[in-house]
């Protein structure tokens, strides 16, 4: 049965509606700025900006870090939205208002979506400042069912029991670390496993051991709950974490993080990740249908 708190696809389509009446064009790639990553949005040319408050059925951001607006311009002849602030569920939200901007894009006719996040790292590797391309995800709710699929299954959305086995695609994986290449940026640039916690509080070492036993190589809050949800509506998918701090997995090491210290490292980022992701939107193909 779906709970008062879940959104269904009519509701989708009122949001669709919404903003089809207000925007230009369509778009074909959806970029969501994870903690601090906001200035990504800032690269679109042509934008035109809505406040989630204004949005029907969107919730409010409450995170630092976070504005809570949708951008959709253009970005290398792309046509492009990107969600400046995202929702996690340690804000309260239910997943399926955590995943719904997603359900929108897909019905908006976006066929990419890329998530960027703040992560910490559990590589002895990975250093603060670096970015991980992510490869593959552990979604440690979901695999403890509070997972977005939960519920009545939507055909219309996608089948009941979708597989994530090649979730991260391929082709703008081997792009984005050419491109890092070609930017100088290979030595801090890693591909890696994300992993996937309910927060807000920040791992005790003891639960970052048994993390990075799982096969983690980096964790944050986010992130999971919208790709599968992206996964089972059928859009290629792309994940970059930047690494913020490294987690404590010793009780010797003096590693302290806290939220102002994850923003910091994204203010310091950013123009990497602005050079990243628009380079990997010029490289990416976009076939659309002929209209009917
Ligand atoms: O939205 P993301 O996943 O980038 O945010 C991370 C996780 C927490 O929300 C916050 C902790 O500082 O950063
Ligand atoms: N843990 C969880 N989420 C995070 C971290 C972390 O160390 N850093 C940024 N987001």
């Amino acid at each position: 049965m779906l709970s008062k708190e879940d959104l269904r696809y009519e509701d989708c389509e009122e949001t669709v509606q919404w903003l089809l009446d207000r925007i230009q064009s369509p778009p074909d790639i959806a970029i969501i700025c994870g903690s601090g990553l906001g200035l990504l949005a800032e690269t679109l040319s042509n934008p035109k900006t809505f406040d989630y408050s204004q949005i029907p059925h969107f919730p409010a951001s409450t995170v630092v870090g976070h504005s809570g607006q949708l951008v959709f311009g253009t970005l290398q002849d792309k046509s492009c939205v990107c969600m400046k602030g995202r929702f996690h569920v340690y804000e309260g939200y239910s997943l399926s208002k955590v995943t719904f901007p997603i359900r929108v894009f897909k019905l908006l006719g976006v066929k990419v979506l890329m998530v960027t996040n703040a992560a910490g790292s559990l590589c002895e590797k990975y250093r603060p400042g670096d970015l991980m391309i992510i490869r593959d995800h552990i979604n440690m709710p979901g695999m403890a069912a509070l997972n977005p699929l939960r519920g009545p299954n939507d055909e219309r959305f996608g089948p009941r029991f979708p597989s994530l086995w090649d979730t991260y695609d391929r082709d703008l994986r081997v792009t984005a670390l050419e491109i890092a290449r070609k930017i100088g940026h290979a030595d801090l640039t890693h591909e890696g496993v994300y992993c996937m916690v309910g927060g807000p509080n920040f791992e005790s070492v003891a639960e970052a051991r048994f993390l990075q036993k799982l096969g983690a190589d980096a964790v944050g809050m986010s992130t999971a709950p919208e790709v599968v949800v992206a996964k089972h509506c059928g859009l290629r998918v792309f994940g970059l974490s930047l690494i913020t701090n490294r987690v404590a997995q010793a009780y010797e090491m003096q590693e302290s993080v806290n939220h102002s210290s994850v923003l910091e490292v994204g203010k310091q980022r950013s123009q990497l990740l602005q050079t990243l992701i628009t380079d990997l939107v010029r490289s990416i193909q976009i076939n659309r249908e002929p209209a009917a």
